[in-house]
């Protein structure tokens, strides 16, 4: 049985560790993994990592024979050249844990051996505070305490949701993996929104920017539904309202817009796939 104790005497290996690799390395570090114990394969170590590397991780240094966990946080587009240099590490004990966008399970098994636990993993960069949600889901070797461990090193840096299976992961990667640039999206509009009625870019901005994430607090934290915080906003016949009237359009409001956008995310997933 593996469990956090077993990560750290056997380490934890991350392959790639741009945006996504260190939000979660940052939240494990915060959590009390000995830097000792992980082990960063990363061609262009940011200034971050050097100096974690100062202190004892070990960076671009040889791999340990079996760690417990290998997190591959490489882009999609360079998996078919990173992945076979671990290709020693597959069908033994290490469970391979991917956050990779796109990249089926089958591929992994592929290129490191039938006999090889895989969970794939649909993280959001909101991780690095400590409130991302991340999706997980594995192939027949991954157990339970497999699952377990993915889910104890996942809900470090936010919620964990376990999905039925891999036909929900491109879906999943369009709503929540990239929806957080959805809304920072949706605070430059907000912010050129105000611009346009005539205030300031930087008041624009602040004001945009606390709304968006005073709202998204009081979504964190209220019991009540989306839509009752949002009906408890708009007086009747007043300027919530016509506001509404427009985002909430059937044909050109925010529902469509925002289908085509998870839309076309998880067209791209399917496509990164083949
Ligand atoms: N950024 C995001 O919001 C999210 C990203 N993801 C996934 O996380 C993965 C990484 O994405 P980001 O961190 O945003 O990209 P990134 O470009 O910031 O990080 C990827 C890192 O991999 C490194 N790399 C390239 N070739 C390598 C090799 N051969 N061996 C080892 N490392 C290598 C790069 O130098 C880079 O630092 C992607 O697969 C993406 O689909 C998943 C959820 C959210
Ligand atoms: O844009 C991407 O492909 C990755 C996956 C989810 C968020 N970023």
């Amino acid at each position: 049985m593996m469990n956090l104790a077993d990560l750290g005497r056997r380490g934890l290996v991350l392959l790639g560790c741009g945006k996504m690799g260190s939000a979660l390395l940052e939240g494990w570090l915060g959590r009390g993994l000995a830097l000792n114990s992980v082990w960063v394969t990363e061609p262009f170590p940011s200034d971050w990592l050097k100096g974690l590397a100062a202190r004892g991780l070990h960076l671009n240094a040889p791999l340990p024979d079996a760690p417990a966990v290998v997190l591959v946080a490489v882009k999609p587009q360079m998996m078919a050249e990173a992945l076979p240099t671990l290709g020693a590490l597959g069908g033994g004990g290490t469970l391979f844990l991917t956050v990779a966008a796109g990249t089926p399970i089958a591929f992994y098994e592929r290129t490191l051996g039938p006999g090889t636990p895989v969970i794939r993993a649909m993280p959001n960069t909101p991780a690095a505070v400590g409130r991302g949600i991340t999706a997980i889901t594995g192939n027949p070797l991954a157990s339970e305490d497999h699952l377990a461990l993915a889910e104890a090193l996942l809900s470090a840096v936010g919620q964990v949701v376990r999905l039925e299976g891999e036909h929900q992961m491109d879906a999943v990667t369009a709503l929540s993996g990239s929806g957080p640039a959805y809304v920072f999206h949706l605070i430059e509009a907000l912010a050129a929104a105000g611009e346009a009625e005539g205030l300031p870019a930087p008041l624009a901005m602040q004001l945009a920017r606390a709304t968006v994430t005073g709202a998204g607090e009081l979504a964190h934290r209220a019991p009540e539904t989306a839509a009752q915080l949002r009906i408890n906003v708009t007086s009747p016949g007043g300027t919530t309202a016509a506001a509404l009237a427009v985002l909430m359009d059937a044909d050109t409001g925010l529902g469509p817009l925002m289908q085509r956008a998870v839309k076309a995310a998880a067209d791209r997933g399917r496509e990164l796939a083949r």
